[in-house]
This record gives C-alpha cells, structure tokens and sequence, in this order.
C-alpha cells in the first residue's frame, strides 16, 4: 500500500513483527469498551464500518421508542408535552451533546437537520459582521454544506461571495479582512482529515471573522473541545456516532458570548421568548435556544437520547485511544495483507491528523466495496475511488479489523469485485 500522506515506511515494514489473528485477540480480551457491542443490535456475521454515515440500532432504542409510542403518546397523549417532559426533551438531549463536544448545556440546541442548522448559523454570523461580504469554504467541503451556503448567499444579494479553498494552504490564505464567516468541516467526509480546530478558529479571528464549525464525522468519533478552541458555532449530526437513527435531530452550538446578540432566519414560534403567549411580533427566546424553529421530533429525539446516552457512558479516553487503535490497526494489516494490491492511502498516516475512518483510493474501488458488502463486510464508497471504513470505537473491535482486512484479501485475491453488475453505480451507496 502507498500513500498520498506518508506511508508506513519500508524499513518500518520490514523489522514490525508481523500482526496476527492472535494479536488481535489479546487486544479485544484487554479492551474495556468490550462489553458496549453487545448494547448494538448488529446482524451476526456482519464487520459494520458505516458508522460513519449511519450509526448502528442501539439494543435499547425499540423498547424506548415503543414506550414513547405506546405509553406517551398512546395513553397520555397531549399531558406528555407536560407529564413526560417533552417540552424539555430537546435540551435535555443538547446537555448531554454538549458534554461530548465541550459545550455548556445552554450554548446546544438540538433539532432540525445539520443542513438547517448550518443556513441557520451562518446566516447568523454573517448578520453579526454586515461590514463584509465574503464567505469562505473548502472546495472539497460535504456537498450540502456547500449548497446551503450557494442558497443562503442568493438570499442575502449579490455582494456576498462564496470563496472555496482548494487545500489547507489556501484556506489560510482566503482567510483575508473581508471575510464575515469561515465553514469548515472538521473531519473530511471524503478523506477523514481533520483539522486543527484551534488554529484555524484563531486564523479566523485575528483576521476579525467568524468561524463556523461542521462536526458531522466528529462528534463521538474524536476529541472536540469546542470551548478550549475558542468555536463560535458548530452544527452536527444525530445518526453517524452518535447513533440516533436514521434522521436523527442535529445539533447546533453557539459560544454564549454571542447568542444574544444573534439573529437567526428560520425564527419560528419555538425559538420565540413565550412560545404559549401567542403573541405578536416575533421576541427571541434567551441564548442558543433562539435557534430552535418547531415542533421537536419526540420520537427521533428518543432515539437520539438512547445513542448519545451509550456514548456518555463510555470513558471518551478509552474512546479515542480504541478509535486511534482500531485505524493503526487497519492501516497495518491492510500493508501486511493487502500489499500486492494498488491500495493508496488517503487518510492522513499520522493518527493526530485524521478521524475516526480511513480512505484508501483504488481504481476498482466501488466494485470492491460492493464485493466486500457481499461478504457481509460494510464500508462506503465515495466517488470518484475511495474506499471509506468508519471505526466506531462503540461497537468494533480489533478481531473485526482482523476479519475485515481478510475479507479485502479474498475479494481481491479471487477477484470477486470483477462482475458485470458492479459497473452500474446504484443511487445510494
Ligand atoms: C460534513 C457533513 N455535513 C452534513 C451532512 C449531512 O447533513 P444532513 O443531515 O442535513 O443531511 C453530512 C453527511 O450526511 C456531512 O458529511
Ligand atoms: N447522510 C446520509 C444519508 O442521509 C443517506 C445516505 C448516506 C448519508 C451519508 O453518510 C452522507 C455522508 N455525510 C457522507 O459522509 O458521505
């Protein structure tokens, strides 16, 4: 395996002793988040590495959502708003996000879509700078960042533009003194990259803009300390680590320094001061909480609060170390086992530099992701030929990377990937 980053080198190769299924035993029999994979409901014989776009079913979560279904909406109907807390639910849920990304309980909103949330946010920041008229944004950003930053700029008129940084160097470079707002994405989507949040947080202030942070691939992956880097928004999403469920409700951060003096577009009546007086006009509520919209989805927020629960009761240390863990171990094996076949790394080689997923680029790359899904080994594709393996530290374990990597061995060894059906990219993948 090469690598576009800096790969493991040769000599390297050579004297590390070579890693074995027994290796990999001994690491899962010492593992003290052992125990959290059998809290997921995953099917048997399956190595889930999608974590990263869609978090596994917590065991607890249908009972959960069956209480909700039955008991509280079935029996006490609309007494639940009151009864079972409902009113309180989405920040009940935003406190306990907030811990894992280091934010006070009242600067967390959860609710919407991480795509709501980032119009909501930036249209925000950029009324707090109306002097300047730049946003800026990585080329290689997800998608729908991107979109939502195309529309909110159609909405605000033709003196904002969008910049977009083609690589890290430019990105320092587009941070200039006309720039309102800086959206950067953590973890890259595409290559697990992560970025130095601190630094560029502090790039952005000195050059008097405000930055917005997307914690899409980040939040129950790796540490995040959103006070310690000085972040004034973040948004994020409910059903990758944290494991809420397909749609789950996203998350929205804002540094208490700014929330009163924030104006948000979407100002629906449960951002409002007094939601129940019904009165007019529009006053904002106090803090984060301004950034509420509607209705809180009850049921996906159940979901969401049995997920991030888990998360809070693992140690985050023990998290990240086994997250750190689990990538190494990949990257290894995938060197040991797989060095025959063209595979590039292109998530970065060192540990500090990337997620909780690791990108390798080949030419067959989606067919091969195809054959491995078949052989019950789940990863993504992600075009134009990157392979994409989440690591969720929560419920993977090490003898899993082990079975993962052998799978990739047969597939290519036998040359499974090379079948007619796997030209035809899917919709979805
Ligand atoms: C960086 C990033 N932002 C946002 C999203 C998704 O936003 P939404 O949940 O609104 O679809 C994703 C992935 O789906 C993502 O990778
Ligand atoms: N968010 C997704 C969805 O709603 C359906 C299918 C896939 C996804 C994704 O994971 C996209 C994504 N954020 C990515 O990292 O590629």
């Amino acid at each position: 395996m090469s690598s576009s980053t800096g790969g493991i080198g040769a000599t390297e190769a050579h004297t590390r002793k070579r890693r074995t299924f027994k290796d990999c035993q001994l690491l899962d029999a010492a593992d003290r988040l052992a125990h959290f994979r059998g809290k997921f409901s995953l099917p048997e014989n399956t190595v889930y590495l999608d974590g990263n776009s869609l978090g596994p079913l917590p065991v607890a979560t249908p009972a959960r959502i069956a209480e909700v279904v039955e008991q509280e909406w079935g029996k006490d109907l609309i007494s639940s708003w009151n009864k079972h807390g409902w009113f309180i639910m989405a920040n009940k849920v935003a406190s306990k996000i907030a811990r894992i990304v280091g934010a006070r309980a009242h600067e967390m909103v959860v609710g919407d879509s991480t795509s709501v949330n980032l119009f909501k946010v930036v249209s925000a920041a950029a009324r707090l700078r109306p002097d300047r008229h730049v946003i800026v944004s990585e080329r290689a950003n997800f998608p729908t960042d991107l979109y939502m930053l195309e529309g909110l700029i159609r909405q605000l008129g033709s003196k904002y533009v969008l910049r977009l940084a083609d690589n890290d160097g430019e990105i320092n470079s587009s941070i200039t003194a006309d720039v309102a707002v800086v959206v950067l994405t953590h973890v890259s989507f595409r290559t697990g990259r992560m970025l130095d949040m601190a630094k560029y947080t502090q790039l952005a202030h000195e050059a008097g803009a405000l930055i917005v942070w997307d914690l899409a691939h980040s939040a129950g992956a790796v540490h995040v300390d959103l006070a310690a880097a000085g972040a004034d928004f973040a948004v994020g999403c409910g059903y990758k680590f944290l494991n809420g469920g397909p749609g789950a409700p996203a998350f929205l951060y804002v540094a208490e320094r700014l929330q009163e003096l924030c104006e948000q577009p979407l100002c629906g009546w449960f951002g409002h001061a007094r939601p129940f007086a019904f009165e007019s006009p529009y006053a904002p509520a106090e803090g984060a909480q301004r950034f509420q919209c509607g209705t809180p989805p009850i049921l996906s927020l159940a979901a969401l609060e049995v997920g991030v629960d888990l998360m809070l009761e693992a140690s985050q240390e023990h998290l990240l170390a086994k997250s750190a863990a689990l990538c190494e171990l990949f990257i290894t094996l995938v060197k040991q086992e797989c060095g025959r076949w063209d595979f590039r790394l292109v998530s970065p080689r060192n540990a500090c530099e990337r997620g909780s997923q690791i990108c390798l680029a080949h030419p067959e790359s989606y067919a091969i992701v195809q054959a491995l899904i078949l052989e019950n080994v789940v990863g993504d594709f992600r075009a134009p030929d990157i392979l994409r393996f989440g690591f969720a530290p929560l419920y993977n374990s090490y003898t899993t990377v082990w079975t993962a990597v052998q799978k990739l061995q047969l597939v290519m060894r036998e040359g499974l990937w090379d079948k007619p059906e796997y030209k035809q990219r899917s919709a979805v993948t």
